[in-house]
């Protein structure tokens, strides 16, 4: 990328949000990372100010990839390679509880992860280079804090008023088929809000390559925990998936400027030097092919 043409947020599409058509194209970018190539090519677009975000399709642009096999590692080391600092992502989410109704927005802030131990959930197994990052709060409280009033100004006055819920709790569940009952009944009981099969490991990922991640959910349907009605279907939530990527389409219209300014501005300084001292194998052990490959998403490395 041309250093004046730096490109300082990411946005990454779930379900039924596969581009960003309300804002200028500019470009699509094939990147190949030492992790393998992204879910899509990464779209570069300009905001009015001339600002440039990068948009990944997560599923792929015709919704070829399953949620297990979504090259997490690839989506945010390219992402991160060509300078963005800062994520929004979405995620089509079942609601665990009656108050979040199908079509409303959920911007959670902590994540119960029930995957299988099957998706490639960090940059640091198998390198011979042992790195732990910090995990409490797995978003950005920051760039939370910042868009949600953003989201709800979109949202205000729109057609059936979708509310905006904060400091949920998301399970992430392996998928593909949807809980059953009894799962669904567990993790409400556990404090499960929301449940998606996305969000891990792209959030962990973003944690270690030091990029600001919040995620922005829509609701689509009530899971299986509801005693009396159908459990979910893809139907069901193909449904509610329209409106609701309409909605996110102007959402994310609605708040990427104002994330570009405050990274722009140093305004998003939680996450960025986390992993300075994260790595606690010996420098000089570490080996060189894997300081290499490390030195694609953060500093210390080179
Ligand atoms: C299409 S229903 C299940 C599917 O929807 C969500 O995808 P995304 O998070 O990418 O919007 C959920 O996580 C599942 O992958
Ligand atoms: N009920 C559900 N379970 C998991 N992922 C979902 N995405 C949308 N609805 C979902």
């Amino acid at each position: 990328m041309d250093p004046n043409e730096t490109v300082l947020v990411g946005c990454i599409g779930g379900s039924g949000l596969y581009h960003l058509d309300n804002l200028t194209f500019v470009k699509k970018l094939h990147i190949k990372t030492p992790w393998g190539e992204p879910s899509s090519p990464i779209t570069i677009s300009k905001l009015p100010s001339g600002a440039l975000i990068a948009f990944i399709s997560r599923h792929g642009p015709a919704h070829t990839i399953t949620p297990t096999e979504v090259p997490g590692r690839a989506n945010i080391a390219a992402l991160k390679h060509i300078g963005v600092q800062a994520i929004v992502a979405f995620s089509a989410v079942g609601s665990l509880r009656e108050e979040i109704a199908p079509g409303d927005f959920v911007m959670p802030s902590q994540i119960i992860d029930r995957t299988k131990g099957i998706r490639e959930d960090t940059f640091f197994r198998g390198e011979g280079v042992v790195v732990h990052s910090m995990f409490g709060d797995p978003f950005s409280n920051k760039l939370i804090d910042l868009i949600a009033p953003l989201v709800e100004n979109v949202l205000e006055g729109k057609e059936r008023a979708p509310k905006l819920h904060t400091g949920k709790t998301v399970v992430c569940m392996e998928g593909p088929a949807f809980s059953t009952r009894a799962e669904s009944t567990m993790y409400r009981q556990w404090g499960g809000d929301i449940i998606n099969m996305s969000v891990i490991p792209e959030a962990k990922l973003a944690r270690e390559a030091e990029i600001d991640y919040a995620l922005i959910c829509t609701s689509t349907d009530y899971d299986a925990w509801r005693v009396g009605e159908a459990p979910v279907t893809v139907e069901e939530v193909i449904k509610t998936l329209h409106t609701n990527a309409e909605y996110a389409r102007l959402v994310a219209e609605g708040l990427l400027q104002q994330v570009h300014d405050a990274v722009a501005g140093g305004k998003l300084d939680e996450i960025k030097g986390c992993m300075r001292f994260a790595c606690v194998t010996r420098k000089d052990v570490q080996p060189e092919e894997a300081r290499k490959k490390f030195s694609y998403i953060l500093p210390y490395f080179d």
